[in-house]
């Protein structure tokens, strides 16, 4: 029989598809309902300080191959997330995430030392690639910038953490990004990727972008980036062997949840077509991987893991 199953940083995991941060999990009514799916795991939308009402609407589109979206972070405040942390239910088997974007590094330091002081058996993923905050630059594209808040954070956040990364798109930058992550031993995961930034998307009847916010630009996602999410899930699999890398992009189907972890993933999350389709895409796709492994002739995870070759 198919064995899905994930057992990684002393979790374990009966499905490796949970959510991305962002879609489905802003209020805990949406989080309960990720946790009754078939999702294997829940994350947080990335938490601020303060709650955030985010950025103008229109802000979120659909489009014919994913998305585009320009949220600007709007969510309920970190207290809300470490309350829901702290009622959860972890003896269900899921693991919870608890998704960090502070607004500064001082916010984000706040909210961690706030998560360490509960001890909870939640981990941190740490958006160091939110591209939607109007001034705000992505931290993952500023290595100084990342390193200086992965020193700070290991000194007041003990336990296992994660982040979630951009995408690169040149070795240079996977070379200096794995150089900077590797650092830090407590480093448990990274997340690739978050959406490609500040793309713009035209309504040709109307003559406008489609999204308000920043004139129209916003973070694709959904099948546009999955050769780019691939490319980054294999780089850094292959640079940090002892680190565990979170699939995120252009997951619709098995077959692209199996190419993520073909190429090293770990586990995978799912943003758009979780969006777009609801809960029911966690037993669907699950569904059609394992079809796809008793095709191979796969029965776990494990057989084919990081197993990409090169023609
Ligand atoms: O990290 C993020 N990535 C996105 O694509 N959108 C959200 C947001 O805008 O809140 N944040």
């Amino acid at each position: 029989e198919i064995d899905l199953s994930v057992s990684w940083l002393g979790l374990s995991m009966a499905s490796p598809l949970f959510n991305a941060s962002g879609v489905m999990c802003r209020h805990a009514d949406e989080l309960d309902r990720l946790a009754a799916s078939c999702a294997g795991a829940v994350i947080t939308k990335s938490c601020t300080l303060e709650p955030r009402a985010g950025n103008p609407e229109p802000r979120y589109a659909a489009l014919p191959f994913g998305s585009i979206n320009s949220m600007g972070l709007p969510n309920e405040g970190f207290r809300y997330y470490l309350d829901y942390a702290r009622r959860y239910d972890y003896g269900r088997g899921k693991p919870l995430f608890v998704s960090v974007s502070g607004m500064s590094a001082d916010e984000t330091l706040t909210i961690l030392g706030e998560l360490a002081r509960l001890d909870l058996p939640c981990l941190p993923e740490v958006n160091l690639s939110c591209p939607n905050v109007p001034g705000k630059p992505q931290t993952g594209y500023d290595f100084a910038a990342s390193a200086a808040l992965l020193d700070a954070i290991v000194r007041i956040y003990p336990k296992t953490f994660g982040v979630k990364l951009p995408p690169y798109f040149d070795p240079v930058h996977f070379d200096m990004m794995a150089d900077v992550l590797r650092a830090y031993p407590t480093l448990g995961f990274v997340t690739c990727i978050n959406s490609i930034g500040n793309a713009l998307v035209v309504d040709v009847e109307r003559e406008l972008a489609l999204i308000r916010p920043k004139d129209g630009l916003g973070g694709l996602g959904g099948s546009y980036v999955l050769p780019t999410a691939l490319a980054n899930v294999r780089e850094f699999a292959r640079r940090l062997p002892d680190r565990h890398v979170v699939g995120c992009g252009g997951v619709t189907s098995g077959a692209e949840a199996f190419m993520h972890i073909l190429c090293g993933a770990t586990v995978v999350q799912i943003g758009t077509c979780l969006y777009e389709e609801g809960p029911g895409a966690f037993e669907r796709i699950a569904a059609e991987l394992s079809a796809l492994m008793r095709s191979k002739g796969y029965r776990t995870l494990d057989a084919f893991r990081g197993r990409l070759g090169t023609p």
